[in-house]
């Protein structure tokens, strides 16, 4: 039998960085998934088979060896989500050194580790090969490492003892409440190994799909009654999450008073998003009033976002880009580069957006639209092979 979990991609439409520190974000899930597969192996095969095919990397790793790297970890625990100590992330990169990383893409690393954590934490030691590949563009801010470590610990989970599935089920089926919890919590041990400090919010709107706000750990549910259209650009500038999160933090280790301020007025931003999206338009002059607050709410929270450091040159460009057609842009995730949201309102006519996707296409730009707030993760059994 095979198993396979599809986890959603997420937008941050404000709040981004803040929530690291305990402010609040709103975020939604995207329709676009990262889908792990895995299938048992008999006991006798003594083999870790992963295949990244996003990344085009293989690795094989013998139970045997696994097992005697990480022989001080015990038994898998799968129903109490643990953290990853700094010497046990040594021996899980002894594994991957082993399989000779390729220097050009050794950023990617720190994937393969959360992959060998969750995988030896939830199962154990069994065969098995495993296969990931994803809709989402891998580190622009569209929330590829949460997605990952989301549908990964769900797949996972579905073959512990800790979930109880129904196998004979056709099709995608969703966790109750409590096995999401479940996953949800894995995920966010996983995003730790990849982000080093995350805070909750990209794993939490992957587990959960659909509009959330999120603040110190605690996820709201945000019922959107607005129909909310976002240009997403990506920018093909690579960013890394974990060391724009650092510096963000250095920077208001450096100007306390300062910051405090930027990610108070970011919180008042959050707030005000989530009561325009659950108010319920009663003609069309007040919702585009709406949308025009949600677009001035947008260019505040990138000016902040700019005083944080984490903006880019390539970002700028597709601020002034949007700009030019009067249409409001934020970044979206970490920054640094990676993918910028425009509000599309619904008055917008597709002649304009068509014209402002091919202006951003000549700039090695590819802007695109996606489903906003669909479902969160959710599994599937294949009883063929
Ligand atoms: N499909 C994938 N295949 C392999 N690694 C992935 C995949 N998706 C995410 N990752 C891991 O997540 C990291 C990117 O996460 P991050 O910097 O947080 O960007 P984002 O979450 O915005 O895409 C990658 O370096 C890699 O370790
Ligand atoms: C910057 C941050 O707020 C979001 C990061 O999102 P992404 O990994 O860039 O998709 C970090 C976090 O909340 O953990
Ligand atoms: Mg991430």
């Amino acid at each position: 039998m095979e198993v396979t979990a599809r986890a959603p991609g997420k937008i941050i439409l404000a709040g981004e960085h803040a929530v690291v520190h305990g402010y609040t974000a709103v975020a939604s899930s995207i329709d676009l998934y990262t889908v792990f597969s895995i299938r048992l192996r008999s006991e006798d095969d003594d083999t870790v088979k992963l295949m990244l095919n996003d990344i085009g990397l293989d690795f094989s790793w013998s139970v045997r060896r696994i097992k005697e790297v990480l022989s001080h970890l015990g038994s898998p625990f799968s129903s109490t989500p643990t953290s990853c100590s700094l010497e046990t992330i040594k021996s899980l990169a002894t594994l991957v050194d082993e399989q000779s990383f390729p220097e050009t893409k050794i950023g990617l690393a720190s994937g393969v580790y959360a992959f060998l954590w969750l995988y030896t934490s939830i199962l154990g030691f069994k065969p098995a090969t495993v296969t990931v590949s994803s809709e989402l563009p891998v580190g622009a801010g569209l929330g590829s490492s949460a997605a990952y470590c989301v549908s990964l610990s769900a797949a996972l989970l579905a073959l512990s003892d800790s979930v109880k599935l129904d196998v004979s089920q056709k099709g995608w089926s969703t966790f109750n409440e409590t096995e999401a919890e479940l996953v949800n919590k894995w995920a966010f041990e996983g995003e730790k190994i990849i982000h080093g400090r995350p805070s909750g919010v990209d794993n939490s709107v992957s587990t959960f799909g659909n509009v959330i706000k999120f603040k110190s750990g605690v996820m709201t549910r945000v019922n959107s009654n607005m129909p909310l259209r976002m240009l997403i650009t990506n920018t093909k500038v690579g960013r890394d999450t974990k060391a724009l999160v650092a510096n963000v933090s250095a920077r208001k280790s450096r100007h306390p008073d300062a910051m405090c301020s930027v990610l108070n007025a970011i919180e008042a931003i959050s707030d005000e998003w989530s009561t325009i999206i659950q108010s319920h338009a009663v003609d069309d002059l007040y919702l585009s009033a709406n949308e025009e607050k949600l677009g001035e709410l947008m260019e505040m929270n990138q000016g902040l976002l700019l005083s944080m450091g984490v903006s880019h040159a390539s970002i700028e460009n597709v601020l002034q880009t949007s700009m030019k057609y009067k249409l409001a842009s934020k970044l979206t995730g970490a920054g640094g580069g990676g993918c910028v949201l425009t509000l599309l309102p619904t008055h917008i006519s597709g002649e304009v957006i068509d014209k402002l996707v091919e202006e951003l296409g000549s700039f090695g730009f590819q802007s695109f639209t996606a489903g906003i707030g669909g479902k969160g993760v959710q599994i599937s059994f294949d009883h063929s092979s």
